[in-house]
């Protein structure tokens, strides 16, 4: 354990020791800290520059042409095209622009000069393209895939080789040819949640496991959710450059039923604590930090303390960055009490039937911190768009309006004429051949 998180574990002690002197002591003990040098800060083993940093390790995917360096002022346009005619006027091959993407040292710089980071779930090859719409600049393949698209009840439900089947998807989307054109924004870093069961693992197994799903899911990182009983993978990880998102406060894979997650860091205790564990981790080398339901206070002095970018969910607004759930903000179906909401929301007015189905008529279907960006950019959702879409198509083919004649293919006039001219001979044929049938069974039924 890390000299910091010691530290720091005497003054929880304490703060619990004179917990029944109540709150007024901790605040009081919290306030003079804030005064002095924290403890932790002031204890720290080594210093920020001389730790293991990215800025150090260049990791594999930062092997960009000359000028296209994570930092680089040179316009990413200008760098693609010398790269390209080079390589034309050398090879003779057609022009390729490598996709410039989104690096560690970007999110960094990012969180100094205070541009908030927006990072974002795909699982598929869709919301992936997607992504690529807007300068999304971290895409995750979060395990609420486990959830929200394949229907398991938790995070814990994933299989490895799913995510690892998604993560592939992701990165097609992401990595697409057609879009890597200098006019896009470059494409986001992409990283994974280490799915339930590897971070279990001894460290002998969970290594290898680990760097599997970075292998084979064509990722950039991984996210790791936990606390200090994390840090050894995370050390061992990040000491031979795999980027790794450190991940604090509510860990769903920690949680086997829906009621467990809740609020984290609520009391003064809890967020020291959290604080705590949050400078282990960065000390151990995680390139950032994702801070999931926690007050907004207590989420922005983290942030406030930890040199690496923090990300938060149900955190406010004082993190470096932001995630959410793309289902989430598209207001899609990822539950089936959201299908019973779309259902009553389309039955307005008259007796609707799925209404009876729901527990409470506004009991929420999803947490506190979701927006339905959809619902406020289009006035409609995901949910509702794809609900009314099943239902029209199956009210056109019942009514036989789906297909009309531009919806099918045509065929060629003499084509045509010929094959009617075939299937006439042949239909004739066919009459012929069950008429001599027929007459042979009658002819049978005599004998008998
Ligand atoms: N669709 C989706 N969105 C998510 O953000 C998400 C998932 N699924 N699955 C994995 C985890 C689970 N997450 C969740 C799920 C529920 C709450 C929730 O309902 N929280 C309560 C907190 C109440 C309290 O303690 O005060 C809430 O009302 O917001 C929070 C995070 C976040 N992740
Ligand atoms: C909710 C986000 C942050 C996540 O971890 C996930 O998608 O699994």
């Amino acid at each position: 354990m890390s000299s910091v998180a010691s530290t720091s574990k005497v003054t929880l002690g304490l703060l619990q020791k004179g917990a029944s002197a109540s709150l007024w002591s901790a605040t009081c003990d919290l306030a003079a800290r804030s005064r002095a040098p924290p403890v932790w800060t002031a204890n720290r083993s080594s210093d920020y520059r001389t730790r293991r940093s990215f800025s150090q390790s260049r990791a594999a995917w930062s092997v960009w042409p000359s000028g296209m360096e994570p930092g680089s002022e040179r316009k990413r346009g200008e760098a693609q095209q010398s790269t390209s005619a080079q390589a034309s006027s050398t090879s003779g091959l057609p022009k390729y622009h490598p996709p410039r993407s989104i690096t560690v040292q970007d999110l960094q710089e990012m969180k100094e000069r205070q541009e908030p980071i927006a990072m974002l779930t795909a699982y598929d090859y869709p919301s992936a393209l997607a992504h690529r719409s807007a300068k999304v600049d971290i895409s995750l393949i979060g395990d609420s895939l486990a959830n929200v698209a394949l229907g398991h009840p938790t995070t814990q439900q994933l299989d490895i080789d799913a995510m690892v089947h998604h993560c592939a998807a992701v990165s097609r989307g992401v990595n697409d040819p057609i879009l890597s054109h200098p006019s896009l924004p470059p494409t986001p870093l992409i990283i994974a949640d280490l799915p339930f069961g590897i971070a279990q693992l001894p460290l002998e197994a969970a290594v290898p496991a680990a760097l599997d799903v970075v292998r084979k899911g064509r990722l950039h990182g991984l996210k790791i959710e936990g606390g200090r009983e994390v840090i050894p993978l995370i050390s061992h990880l990040t000491s031979f450059g795999t980027a790794v998102m450190a991940h604090i406060g509510l860990q769903p894979q920690r949680f086997s039923s829906a009621s467990a997650l809740s609020l984290q860091a609520r009391t003064a205790v809890e967020a020291i604590e959290l604080l705590d564990e949050a400078l282990a981790l960065e000390e151990a080398g995680a390139f950032a930090m994702l801070i999931e339901c926690v007050p907004g206070r207590v989420a922005a002095e983290v942030t406030k303390r930890l040199r690496i970018p923090t990300i938060g969910i149900g955190a406010g607004k004082g993190t470096d960055g932001q995630v959410l759930v793309q289902d989430d903000i598209l207001g899609e179906i990822n539950s089936p009490l959201s299908l019973l909401r779309v259902l009553e929301a389309q039955e307005q007015g008259g007796e609707s039937p799925s209404s009876s189905l729901l527990p409470k008529p506004s009991a929420p279907t999803t947490p506190r911190f979701v927006r339905n960006f959809a619902m406020q950019a289009t006035g409609t959702t995901g949910g509702a768009v794809r609900v009314a879409a099943v239902q029209a198509y199956v009210k056109a083919v019942k009514e036989r309006t789906y297909p009309n004649d531009e919806e099918g293919y045509k065929m060629k006039r003499e084509e045509w004429a010929a094959l009617k001219a075939w299937l006439e001979e042949f239909d004739q044929q066919e009459a012929a051949t069950a008429a001599a049938e027929e007459g042979r069974q009658s002819a049978d039924e005599v004998i008998v």
